[in-house]
């Protein structure tokens, strides 16, 4: 039975991590659940699977998961960034999901490598910000890193365990987001509300924001160069706004293998918790007959330059993709609280780029403070712009 910890329980891919897990009964022990404010869900999932630890951001929350618990089964609890590293390296966890929002998710993935743990990878900003680092530990730990992100699942199935050498280049789908079709003017008045309805993933407020800017795309593309070791100019982002092939790899002899299936993610989910297993699980199935058409196109950069920020940004290397991810985490927290537009998300990351001066081969603390740097400007800039 495979021992989990589940950091970001609450969450879209934390639920379906836990659906997953009840699909398979025998499978899987939940050991460790961590959340930020959502305890009433986080009591809800701990009385159902009886983790030894759990954790939440604060210490309010804290108190009432405690009140909702009693006088019931109460796990060891902790707190914070300490409280998540504190789960990511429990003795008793074979594999450690890593499902928060944003840079955050890179303490305690750094912290769960150095124990030795295999790590299930949805937290797409850790790679972003500090792949060199994160891909370097977990090669002298010897631990996996198994992605999560859709795209990424599909590449590493498709690889099957080849090498980048046998590579001509990954194939990355989008959807393309729920603005595809605007023009530049149309989307001028697009609110947070409309960028929210992604039109064929359910998912957390951030990461459907970024796909409705293709900026996910573009933190998918940095991911790859981590994950499968090869250069930018062998990434190539398609638009397939069906969302039903969700990766392709072209070898070296011309044969595309692309992974497909219903756009749900309990699938990668499934896969990265299962590896190298492919067991029968509640995941619904494609019928090719059902497929009204699949279509392709190239992305538009000039209606979503954020996508050609992102592979500049992971051009420079450096310290500039975390520059990137922190400029872009303001921005869309602004955009979700109506203080900026749409088409001011990408200009003011272009505006803090601009203004970085670029660090090679940083350390985590060099990261962290290039991320503390940008997310500071972004404020001011947001600011500026207000004037
Ligand atoms: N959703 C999806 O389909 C996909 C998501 N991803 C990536 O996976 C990650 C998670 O996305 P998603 O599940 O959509 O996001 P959600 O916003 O739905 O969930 C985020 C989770 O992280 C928790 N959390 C946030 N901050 C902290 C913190 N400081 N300490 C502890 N827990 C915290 C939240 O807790 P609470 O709610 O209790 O505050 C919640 O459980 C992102 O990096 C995203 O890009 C990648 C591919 C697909
Ligand atoms: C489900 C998943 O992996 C998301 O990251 C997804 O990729 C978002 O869709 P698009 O970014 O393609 O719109
Ligand atoms: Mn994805």
């Amino acid at each position: 039975m495979k021992r989990i910890v589940i950091l970001g329980s609450t969450g879209s891919i934390g639920r379906q991590t836990l659906d997953v897990v009840r699909s398979l009964p025998g499978k899987f022990k939940i050991v460790g659940l961590a959340a930020g404010s959502n305890w009433r869900l986080l009591a809800g999932q701990i009385k159902e699977f009886g983790p030894l630890a759990a954790a939440m951001s604060g210490e309010e929350e804290l108190a009432s998961l405690k009140t909702e618990l009693a006088p019931g089964y109460i796990p060891d609890l902790y707190r914070g960034r300490e409280g998540l590293e504190t789960l990511a390296t429990m003795p008793e966890a074979d594999l450690v999901v890593v499902s928060v929002t944003g840079a955050a998710g890179i303490f305690p993935t750094i912290a769960a490598i150095c124990a030795g743990k295999d790590i299930a990878l949805a937290n797409k900003e850790t790679l972003v910000v500090a792949g060199h680092l994160v891909m370097d530990l977990s090669a002298r730990y010897k631990t996996g890193i198994l992605p999560v992100d859709s795209e990424h699942s599909a590449v590493w199935q498709c690889l099957h365990g080849l090498g980048s050498d046998q590579v001509e280049k990954i194939i990355l789908t989008a959807s393309g987001g729920p603005f595809h079709q605007l023009s530049l003017k149309e989307l001028e008045g697009v609110t947070a509300d409309m960028a929210l309805r992604h039109p064929n993933w359910n998912m957390g407020n951030k990461v459907t924001i970024d796909s409705a800017t293709l900026m996910n795309k573009g933190l998918e593309v940095i991911e790859a160069k981590w994950l499968f070791g090869v250069n930018y100019s062998k990434i190539e982002v398609v638009v397939h706004p069906q969302s039903i092939i969700h990766s392709a790899v072209e070898f070296l002899d011309g044969s595309v293998i692309a992974q497909m299936g219903l756009p749900d993610m309990r699938l990668p989910i499934q896969y990265a918790l299962t590896y190298p297993d492919r067991l029968s699980g509640a995941v619904p199935r494609l019928k090719f007959t059902d497929l009204q058409g699949l279509t392709f196109e190239p992305p538009d950069l000039e209606r979503f330059p954020s996508l050609s920020l992102a592979y500049e940004a992971g051009r420079a290397g450096g310290t500039m993709p975390a520059v990137l991810n922190a400029a872009n985490e303001v921005a869309v927290a602004s955009f979700l609280g109506g203080t900026i537009s749409f088409k001011n998300i990408p200009y003011i990351v272009e505006c803090v780029m601009e203004k970085h001066e670029l660090l090679s081969n940083p350390g985590l603390e060099e990261i962290m403070a290039a991320d503390y740097w940008a997310r500071d400007l972004a404020k001011k800039q947001i600011e500026k712009s207000l004037i």
